[in-house]
């Protein structure tokens, strides 16, 4: 039996039955994309969401308000799709980094128009920024993001860098075939740019349903492939905590690498995530097939108290984990970029 301080305190947190606390919060700003990954989206794009059901820029900071004040949420990340689209980007990050206490507030992009806003970005408050780019080879990459840009995106990170939103985080998802020959000189690159790169393993989100496991550039392979170039030693399992990144030094470091291992070594037992789509619908796990209507409640007048109740109810019935390995597995509704990745 807790104290009754301590029983107060827990109402004022996002548990779930398996005891995870939900301190991270994922807020997709936007299902739009100006890429097409072909882990992610069909070339023809997608039916992209109605601005009425877009949440505004207020409900939006509303939100995280109520998450970071009311629920003990301490991290907020902006995704969508691509988060720079949102012509308020800025602003909703300013009003952000305004709460009390305030957040700790980071950006997953693909980095196109980075160069153009990272010194704002920064100015706004956002302390740091993952960009998403698999491949150094410019021809490589039409192929796999199906637009040429980039030029752009290597802009986009040297800007971050500029700016010092340091670390500058980069992903890369390995697709057989096309560049699963490129760690080791994708690892090259980052140490000698003072990026921090993760491979990411491909989940199965996409829209076209594309993804099969025998497929996937597996993280044992990844590693194998960076060992016939760089010594790899891990870093002390401690400093993972909640974070989906097995890091390993380069070299003996400092510089690390990452792999996000999602489907062959799943961190689910951790998770602290909880998410927030760009249509006001809080998801408790990337792969829920359920998802509560939020933006409802806020538009038809809902206290903060209520929404709070709402959010904390949404999270309770999160189940344990990805459910990825069970044969029943179905994948969700909603693709990637529009939960936000
Ligand atoms: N299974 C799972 N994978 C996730 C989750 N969140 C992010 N990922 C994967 O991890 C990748 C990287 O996510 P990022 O948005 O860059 O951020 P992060 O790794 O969560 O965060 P930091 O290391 O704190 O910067 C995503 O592209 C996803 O593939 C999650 O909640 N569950
Ligand atoms: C959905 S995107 C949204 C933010 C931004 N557009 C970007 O690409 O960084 C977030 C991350 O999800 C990753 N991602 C997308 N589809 C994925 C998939 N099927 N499996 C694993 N990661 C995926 C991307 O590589 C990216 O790093
Ligand atoms: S991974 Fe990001 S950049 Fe690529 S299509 Fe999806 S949302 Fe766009
Ligand atoms: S799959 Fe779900 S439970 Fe597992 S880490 Fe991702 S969000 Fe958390």
């Amino acid at each position: 039996m807790g104290t009754p301080g301590a029983q107060k305190e827990a109402e004022r947190v996002l548990i779930d039955t398996y005891g995870r606390v939900a301190t991270d919060l994922r807020v997709s700003l936007t299902d739009r994309c100006n890429l097409r990954c072909t882990y992610c989206m069909p070339e023809e794009g997608l039916q992209w969401l109605a601005k009425p059901e877009l949440l505004t820029d207020d409900e939006i900071v509303r939100m995280v308000r109520i998450a970071v004040t009311d629920l003990g949420v301490r991290d907020v990340r902006f995704t969508g799709g691509e988060p720079l689209l949102r012509p308020g980007l800025v602003g909703i990050v300013e009003r952000c980094a305004a709460l009390e206490p305030r957040p700790k507030i980071s950006l997953t992009t693909n980095g196109i128009g980075l160069k153009r806003t990272a010194a704002a970005l920064r100015d706004a408050g956002l302390d740091r920024v993952n960009v998403s780019l698999d491949t150094l080879r410019p021809e490589v990459f039409q192929a796999m993001t199906r637009r040429k840009r980039h030029h752009d995106v290597i802009g986009g990170l040297a800007a971050a860098r500029a700016a010092g939103l340091a670390p500058v985080k980069v992903n890369t998802v390995l697709m057989r075939g096309m560049n699963d020959d490129e760690a080791p000189d994708l690892l090259r690159w980052a140490v000698d740019h003072d990026y921090e790169l993760r491979f990411i393993e491909q989940m199965p989100l996409d829209a076209q349903h594309g993804w099969q496991r025998s497929d996937m550039v597996t993280a044992e392979e990844i590693l194998e492939s960076l060992r016939t170039r760089f010594t790899l030693t891990p870093e002390e399992s401690s400093t993972r905590g909640s974070a989906p990144a097995e890091r390993w030094l380069v070299d003996g470091g400092p510089a690390r690498v990452g792999v996000i291992a999602s489907v062959t070594r799943p961190f689910c037992r951790a998770c602290d995530r909880t998410r927030l789509t760009a249509d006001g619908q809080v998801r408790n796990c990337l792969f829920a097939r359920e998802e509560s209507d939020l933006r409802g409640a806020l538009r038809s007048g809902a206290p903060d108290a209520a929404i709070a109740d709402l959010w904390k109810a949404a999270m309770w019935g999160k189940k344990a984990g990805s459910g990825l390995d069970d044969p029943s597995f179905l994948q969700p509704e909603r693709p990637m970029s529009a939960i936000g990745g």
